[in-house]
């Protein structure tokens, strides 16, 4: 093969594996590049490969993705191949046979690679929105927020991190791994993204506080819960947070006044002097909505300014959704 082919080939596979660990939706995989390989090609060598880093990929033998997800993405494979060579692969088959035996869950695995060869895995709900709540799921924001965290490690490396609404955890878990923080504490109100987080930390092999046995190399983690209609600013302080982090949580009106009352409580949670760092990220899906949040951070007398876009995207999200981060000067 050709080095160009190659490394177009390697592309494709990479493609579909950091897609199919994440389990993103099956409309944004590289569907037409695989077809024109496959019709270029008379072996069955780059569906076995595609095999390989997805179902047979050692994170998703270990932690599964939704069977639903699963199903759907090894009928388009068989599609796939089907529609340019006329013998089944058997390999194709025996994979569906095995999905088609295992019992459908409302928990699905997502994994998502470091770039330090390490790995984030969550177990999430499969619907976007249930038990009444947005938290069960990791939303695009949490990457966005990740991505830049991981490019930026020395605003957390030895400090305390306080993340509010912390959903499924997918952020912090990419920074206790990657940027040395002191202590993390993951933050939500409702009970059961409290319990999900809980078991995606010790799925990350993190410990939770107070254990004993906790490796001291690791930061000390926490899972809070923390309402911002209720929290009072003694109950903040006791966190001493060094910086702050949030990640889509300015989808309605009533969650950015609750929001910006808690950061209003966090401006007189000083040490030395200093009040906590901010960063919010958010997916812009309605101007106005955006809007809403800086006049309102204007109101409270906070002062904000827009963190530049960072360099390289490593997560799979939506690449024409357009995403922000503002630092807050509280
Ligand atoms: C859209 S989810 C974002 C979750 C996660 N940060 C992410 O980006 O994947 C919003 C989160 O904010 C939490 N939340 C909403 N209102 C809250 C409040 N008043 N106090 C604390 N957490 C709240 C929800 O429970 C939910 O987990």
């Amino acid at each position: 093969m050709a080095p160009e082919e190659s490394a177009g080939t390697e592309r494709l596979l990479r493609s579909f594996e950091r897609r199919f660990l994440a389990a993103r939706a099956l409309r944004s995989f590289p569907w037409q590049s695989l077809e024109e390989k496959l019709r270029n090609s008379s072996d069955s060598e780059l569906l076995l490969g595609i095999l390989q880093k997805t179902l047979k990929h050692p994170l998703c033998v270990k932690h599964p993705p939704a069977v639903k997800y699963a199903r759907c993405f090894l009928s388009e494979l068989i599609k796939k191949h089907e529609g340019v060579h006329p013998e089944p692969l058997d390999e194709l088959y025996e994979a569906l046979a095995e999905v088609l035996t295992t019992p459908e869950s409302t928990q699905g695995h997502r994994s998502y690679l470091l770039p330090s060869g390490d790995s984030v895995t969550l177990s999430e709900s499969t619907a976007i929105v249930s038990h009444g709540t947005t938290g069960l799921v990791t939303w695009d924001a949490a990457l966005y927020l990740a991505e830049w965290a991981l490019e930026s490690p020395a605003a957390f490396a030895d400090r305390t991190v306080l993340e509010l609404g912390s959903g499924a955890g997918l952020t912090g878990l990419a920074i206790c791994k990657t940027c040395r923080p002191r202590a993390y504490i993951f933050s939500d109100c409702h009970s059961r993204v409290l319990e999900q987080l809980r078991g995606n930390v010790l799925l990350n092999g993190l410990s939770l506080e107070p254990d004993i046995t906790a490796n001291s190399e690791s930061p000390r983690v926490t899972v809070a819960h923390l309402d911002w209609d209720v929290v009072t600013v003694p109950q903040l302080s006791a966190f001493h947070p060094d910086i702050v982090i949030a990640a889509d949580v300015l989808y309605c009106p009533e969650i950015i006044l609750s929001l910006v009352g808690v950061l209003r409580r966090l401006s007189a949670c000083r040490r030395d002097q200093r009040a906590p760092d901010v960063y919010v990220a958010f997916t812009i899906r309605n101007p106005d909505t955006c809007r809403l949040f800086t006049t309102e951070l204007g109101r409270a007398g906070i002062r904000w300014e827009a963190v530049p876009p960072h360099g390289r995207q490593l997560f799979p999200y939506e690449e024409h959704s357009e995403m922000a981060i503002l630092q807050l000067m509280l």
